[in-house]
């Protein structure tokens, strides 16, 4: 049986009176890319908040690699990209790595860097500069590659797309393949139905609070008789 990565079990959030999370039950195997897709405001990035222990659930419970999340070994194995990255802005791009993965106790390996920010087609020269001078993307790109480079065995990666351009998304794109070939699991939040449809073996839809589909995004088309995850989308959230 395949081990599981992350379980959510009947996860419910509050903020104030509005209930965003209402049961949510999920779960995502080892080695496989999962895709969670909802509108604006479905409460993807609070699901993933609930995760990291960042806020408190109201309810239910969840388990990472099988021990409770709230524990800091617990979340060890996991990397994470936030949907808004904003790194300190007086730091360099080589600063910001070296911190990052110093967090891990991992040592800076230039090559490694290079390689990786080539291949996500940030510019060498952006490891100089401070990232108060990087572009949207720029930024982006600095954080997905710190992330990436701290050898994780599961990457929380919010919208990880945002803000990329076509290059760099196709190159994301690559390395996110890389890294499950190399067996890590992928748990992604986008708003590019295509993306997911490529990418991820796995997806689900929220909505309401809950998960109204989970899937294979195959299975996702036929059971909205659809011949487009985004027009299955728009059936599933009607
Ligand atoms: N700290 C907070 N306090 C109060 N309400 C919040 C808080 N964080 C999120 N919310 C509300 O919870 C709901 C879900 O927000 P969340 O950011 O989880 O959605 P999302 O699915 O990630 O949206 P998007 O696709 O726009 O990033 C929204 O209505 C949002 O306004």
């Amino acid at each position: 049986m395949t081990e599981s990565a992350l379980r959510f079990q009947h996860v419910a959030k509050r903020y104030g009176a509005a209930h965003v999370l209402r049961g949510v039950d999920l779960e995502l195997r080892a080695g496989e890319c999962f895709g969670l897709v909802g509108v604006n405001g479905a409460g993807k990035t609070s699901l993933i908040k609930c995760l990291l222990d960042f806020c408190a659930l109201d309810e239910g419970s969840i388990s990472i690699f099988g021990r409770p999340h709230h524990q800091p070994a617990a979340r060890r194995p996991l990397g994470f990209v936030p949907e808004r990255f904003t790194p300190p802005y007086y730091l360099t791009g080589a600063d910001f790595i070296r911190y990052l993965l110093s967090l891990q106790g991992l040592p800076y390996d230039p090559q490694a860097v290079a390689a990786m920010l080539a291949a996500l087609d940030l510019d060498a020269d952006a490891l100089k500069r401070t990232v108060r001078s990087y572009s949207k993307g720029m930024t982006q790109k600095l954080g997905l590659a710190a992330c990436l480079l701290s050898r994780k065995q599961l990457y929380i990666l919010d919208e990880p797309m945002s803000g990329l351009d076509p290059k760099a998304r196709a190159l994301l794109k690559q390395q996110l393949r890389t890294l499950q070939r190399a067996g890590g699991t992928l748990f992604l939040t986008s708003h590019a139905l295509a993306d997911v449809d490529e990418l991820c073996d796995r997806m689900a839809i929220l909505h309401d609070g809950q998960i109204r589909f989970a899937g294979t995004p195959a299975e996702c088309r036929a059971a909205y008789r659809a011949e487009t995850l985004e027009q299955a989308f728009l059936t599933c959230i009607a």
